[in-house]
Formats: C-alpha cells, sequence, structure tokens
C-alpha cells in the first residue's frame, strides 16, 4: 500500500510553555513493496516521524496517507515492531502473537492457527507453547515480528528492532526481515542507526538530518534485492563498501545534497 506523507511537521510542547519543532517540511512518497531504510544521527526525529506515521502521535502540520485513506490513530493497515519487544510474560509465545486477534473477537481456532502461521513466517514452526523467558533476544523479536504481521498489515513500521541483539542474532535478522518482506511483499520503513545494515536491507535509503528534522538524502539501492541472492557476501562487494564510504560523507555532513 502507498504511504504518503505530505509537508509533515511536528512540535513538541516544553516545560515553558513554548514548543518544539522536531520535524519539518517532510515530504515523502513510498510505492507498495518497498523497503525503505531511515538513517540519522540520535535526535533528528525517526522515531517520531515513525509514530506520526503509526497514529500514536498527531502531526502539527501536514497530512499522512495510506492510499486514499488519511492517518488519523493508530489502524491494523500498519503494524509497528519496536526496539524492546513488549511481550506479556504470562502469555506464551503463540498467545503474545494472537492477542490482537483476541481483542478483535476472532474465535479462538482461527487465533490458533493465525499465530502458527506468522510463527512459521518467522523461522519459529512449533514454538509456540514456549514461555517468553524460554526464548533468546532474537526470537522475541521473531515473536514481536510475528505479533505484528498476524493482523496482515500493508505497511510495517520498524524502529531499530534489530538494535538490541548482539551482533551475530543482528544479522541473521537481517536476511530474515528481507526474507519476510520477499515472502509477503510488504511496505516496510526500518529506522536504523546502522549504515551497513541500512545498505543490506534497503531499497531505499532516506536520511534525515537537523533540529528540526527534514530530508536531507534520498536515494534507491540495490544490495538488498542483491542479498536475497547472494547473502552477506554482498557486504564484501566493492560497490558496498564504496557506497558505504560515500553515504557515511552525506551522513556526517548532515549536508542537503
Ligand atoms: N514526547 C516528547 N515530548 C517532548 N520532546 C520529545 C518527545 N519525544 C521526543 N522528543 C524529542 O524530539 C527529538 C527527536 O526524538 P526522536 O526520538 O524522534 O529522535 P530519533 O532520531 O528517533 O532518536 P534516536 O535515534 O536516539 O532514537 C528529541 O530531541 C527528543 O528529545
Amino acid at each position: 500500500m502507498k504511504l504518503t506523507i505530505h509537508q509533515l511537521g511536528v512540535h513538541f510542547p516544553q516545560p515553558d510553555g513554548s514548543e518544539a519543532p522536531v520535524l519539518d517540511g517532510i515530504d515523502l512518497a513510498i510505492p507498495a513493496g518497498e523497503l525503505v531504510v531511515l538513517l540519522g544521527a540520535s535526535g533528528c526525529g525517526k522515531s517520531t516521524l515513525l509514530n506520526a506515521i503509526a497514529g500514536f502521535l498527531p502531526p502539527t502540520e501536514g497530512e499522512i496517507w495510506v492510499e486514499q485513506r488519511r492517518v488519523s490513530g493508530p489502524g491494523i493497515d500498519r503494524g509497528v515492531v519496536l526496539q524492546t519487544d513488549a511481550l506479556f510474560p504470562w502469555l506464551n509465545a503463540r498467545d503474545n502473537v494472537a492477542f490482537g486477534l483476541r481483542l478483535r473477537s476472532i474465535p479462538l481456532q482461527e487465533r490458533h492457527n493465525r499465530a502458527e502461521e506468522a510463527l512459521a513466517l518467522v523461522g519459529l514452526a512449533g514454538k509456540g507453547d514456549h514461555a517468553t523467558w524460554q526464548l533468546s533476544g532474537g526470537q522475541r523479536q521473531r515473536v514481536s515480528l510475528a505479533r505484528a504481521l498476524i493482523a496482515d498489515p500493508d505497511i510495517l513500521l520498524m524502529d531499530e528492532p534489530l538494535g538490541a541483539l548482539d551482533a551475530m542474532t543482528r544479522e541473521q535478522m537481517q536476511d530474515l526481515v528481507l526474507e519476510v518482506w520477499q515472502r509477503t511483499g510488504k511496505t516496510i520503513l526500518f529506522v536504523t542507526h546502522g549504515l551497513d545494515e541500512a545498505l543490506y536491507l534497503g531499497t531505499r535509503l532516506v536520511v534525515l538530518a537537523g533540529k528540526p528534522g527534514r530530508i536531507v538524502h534520498d536515494e534507491p539501492l540495490a544490495f538488498g534485492r542483491h542479498a536475497l541472492e547472494i547473502g552477506s557476501k554482498v557486504k564484501s562487494l566493492p560497490a558496498f563498501a564504496a557506497a558505504r564510504e560515500r553515504l557515511r560523507a552525506v551522513i556526517f555532513a548532515g549536508a542537503p545534497t
């Protein structure tokens, strides 16, 4: 589903009664099926942008559209995965995944079946009965991803979902994100601090910088599609290293290009 952001601005009220602009003049059109990575220095407003798209935060200015529907709050067309998994410790993996369906009064057997399907999609087939404490950090994030996928949202919003994982698990999870993206065709907006991660995953890189945050760079990427064929060897390609060096300069300069 196409996501369109038009002249988005977000201001936060300050203790002295003034308003601090955090995002300004954000224009972004994301066609269906893209995997857009959003990169930028800490505090430039990446999470704020994601929260506004999720409908958790009303924009001060501008509009957000999913196809022809204007975003005015959270909706099942947008699934969210955050850095901390926020699983319910009193529920097993399957019931954590199925929780949203329970709220929508979907019958037990259907909830169960759909949760098992979602768990299989993230590589956790047969782990539905596991308690959350039996799961590793990577498995917990897989459950979070399954929980976001179970409602079959058109758009997945992922805010540093791999940020708390160790390096090896993080690499495995990057491959999982690519696999899920390929298998489901979802439109994904993926926030990260990691330039290598951004290059490895994205079909497009959007860089946010400044205070208030603005889009200072936007370019298509091809490594993610290539990684689906040759895996992490993509990271050893000279073109990958060259892109990393060029984009590092763009990001550190924080300057419009
Ligand atoms: N609810 C809030 N009220 C006031 N200011 C806020 C609020 N939420 C975020 N901010 C401020 O808005 C700015 C952007 O925060 P945001 O979390 O969106 O940045 P970020 O790019 O995601 O940072 P990081 O990479 O560190 O997660 C920061 O200066 C932050 O302190």
